[in-house]
This record gives structure tokens, C-alpha cells and sequence, in this order.
């Protein structure tokens, strides 16, 4: 089954301006997409299309085959089903994911709970495995969400996500929000989970460089509609649209800067 296949997509708002334009994609499994452009370009729309997770007052229109299941038109309910199971999303903020007043491990334990029917203390050693995945010490799972660090929370939301053993990860600048040092870190965590689960990936960012580092083809989109796709080396050794062209000067411009300050 492929796990998404995105044609013609659009969303609108209520007063029939469009957000997004006529976009389409396909993921394979294992496959890592990704979805690059500056802010406001339809980078989180697109995702929240794709879940069926749109905010009120804006609507879909094409198609967004999920596992196989059509997401545009569908009743929420038939969705509760395919959510979790055929795609799980990290976001960018781990807060937003995170109930404040319940412990770590509460949480972690819901997906688990709902995915493999885990209950006591088989449920508690799934908790402690998830958490260990993700690099992150068992005291964590006593903890509430604000007493641990910003990266420590975004281990704990792709542990959330990663518990659903989905088909399909979708991570919205999963690392935008983080100190610069601890970005790395957790990027690296989730390209190796991803790959070690053979999960499909698709990885949402404003920075070419990083999003290049981890997918293997990448869509590029401006004010809500797609300028150029291809294979990311291709796309950066030799963009063909010139917004493309600007994202890539600033990934090397950025990449020389680094370089000249730690040689
Ligand atoms: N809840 C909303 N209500 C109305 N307009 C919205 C809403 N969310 C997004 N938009 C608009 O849709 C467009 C695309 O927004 P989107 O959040 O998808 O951009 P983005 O590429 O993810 O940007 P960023 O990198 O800043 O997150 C923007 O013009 C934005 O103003």
C-alpha cells in the first residue's frame, strides 16, 4: 500500500481564496520527501490537508489518498481510524502535543495503549522502551511536560508518534523551535528511527540545507503552489526555478559561513 498520494490538491478558505494550488505528490514506503519553502508558501496546510485536520472555515479539494483511505470529503470518524495507524505527525512546537497537566509517561502510554492493547506492567515496560528509543532517561516519564527541555519534549512527541507504528511520519520543522545544538541532535534521532522502522518520511522545513541532509527528493513550494520536485541532488547541484535557485544560494551561503567561523 502506498503510504500517501497526494493529487491535485487545493484548500480554500470560506470566501473561496485559495491557500494552496494544485499540488501533488506521492510517498512510497520508506520513502523521505521533502517539503521545503518560506513561511506562509502552504508548508503546514499541506500537512494538516493531509491528516484531515484542516482548521475550520478552510476545505479541501483533490484528492489525499492516506494508506489508501481518501482523506478529502471524509467524516472525521472514519478518519480516527486511519490517523495514528497510516500517519502520525510531530510538529514543530512539542507544547502543542503535550498535555501540560499529565505526567510523561501518561502520555506516552496513550498511543501505546490504543495501538497494541498493552495494559499494566507490560504497558510500563513499552513506556520505559519507547522512552529509551528516543534517548531519554526513565526519570523523564514522572516528569510534567514544562520540567524537562525543550529537546527532551520533542523526544517525547516523536516517542508519541513513533508509538502508533505508523506507516507514514510527517515532521512540520520538527526542529525549528530548538536551541541550534540540540536541532542536530534530534534530527538525527529521527532519521535513524525512521529508517530503522522502514517508516515513510515527510520532512517539512523553511531550510533546504537541513530538510536536503535527510530526504530524498524534495518538493518545492512558493505562495501555495509547487515550483519545482525532483531528487534532492539534482534539485540543489542544479535548480531550475529560480526561487529554488535562492533557497539553495542560502543553504551554501549559510554552509560558507560555518565553515569560515569553525574551519
Ligand atoms: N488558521 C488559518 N486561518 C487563515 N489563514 C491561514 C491559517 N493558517 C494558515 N493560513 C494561511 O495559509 C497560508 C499558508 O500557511 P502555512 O501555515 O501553511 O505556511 P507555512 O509554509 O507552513 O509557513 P511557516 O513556515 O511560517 O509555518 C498563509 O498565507 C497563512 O496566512
Amino acid at each position: 500500500m502506498t503510504p500517501l498520494e497526494v493529487e491535485d490538491l487545493s484548500v480554500r478558505r470560506a470566501n473561496g481564496h485559495e491557500l494552496l494550488r494544485g499540488l501533488s505528490f506521492t510517498l512510497a514506503s520508506g520513502e523521505r520527501l521533502g517539503l521545503v519553502g518560506e513561511s506562509g508558501s502552504g508548508k503546514s496546510l499541506t500537512a494538516l490537508a493531509v491528516m484531515g485536520l484542516l482548521p475550520a472555515g478552510m476545505t479541501a479539494h483533490g484528492s489525499v489518498l492516506l494508506g489508501g483511505t481518501q482523506v478529502v470529503g471524509a467524516p472525521s470518524r472514519r478518519l480516527d481510524g486511519v490517523r495514528g495507524r497510516a500517519a502520525s505527525v510531530v510538529f514543530q512546537e512539542p507544547l502543542a502535543a503535550l498535555d501540560p497537566l499529565m505526567r510523561v509517561g501518561r502520555q506516552v502510554a496513550g498511543p501505546i495503549r490504543r495501538r497494541r492493547g498493552l495494559r499494566g506492567r507490560p504497558l510500563r515496560a513499552a513506556v520505559m522502551a519507547a522512552l529509551s528509543e528516543v534517548r531519554l532517561p526513565e526519570r523523564v516519564a514522572s516528569a510534567y511536560p514544562h520540567e524537562i527541555s525543550g529537546g527532551q519534549r520533542q523526544r517525547v512527541a516523536i516517542a508519541m508518534a513513533l508509538a502508533c507504528e505508523p506507516d507514514l511520519l510527517i515532521a512540520d520543522e520538527p526542529t525549528t523551535a530548538l536551541d541550534v545544538t540540540v536541532q542536530a541532535e534530534v534530527l538525527a534521532l529521527l532519521d535513524r528511527l525512521v529508517a530503522g522502522r522502514g517508516m515513510a518520511l515527510l520532512l517539512i522545513g523553511h531550510d533546504l540545507a537541513v530538510v536536503a541532509d535527510v530526504a530524498d527528493r524534495v518538493v518545492v513550494l512558493k505562495d501555495g503552489s509547487m515550483v519545482e520536485s525532483g531528487r534532492t541532488r539534482d534539485i540543489v547541484r542544479e535548480p531550475r526555478h529560480a526561487y529554488t535557485r535562492s533557497l539553495v544560494d542560502s543553504a551554501w551561503a549559510l554552509e560558507a559561513e560555518l565553515d569560515r567561523l569553525a574551519p
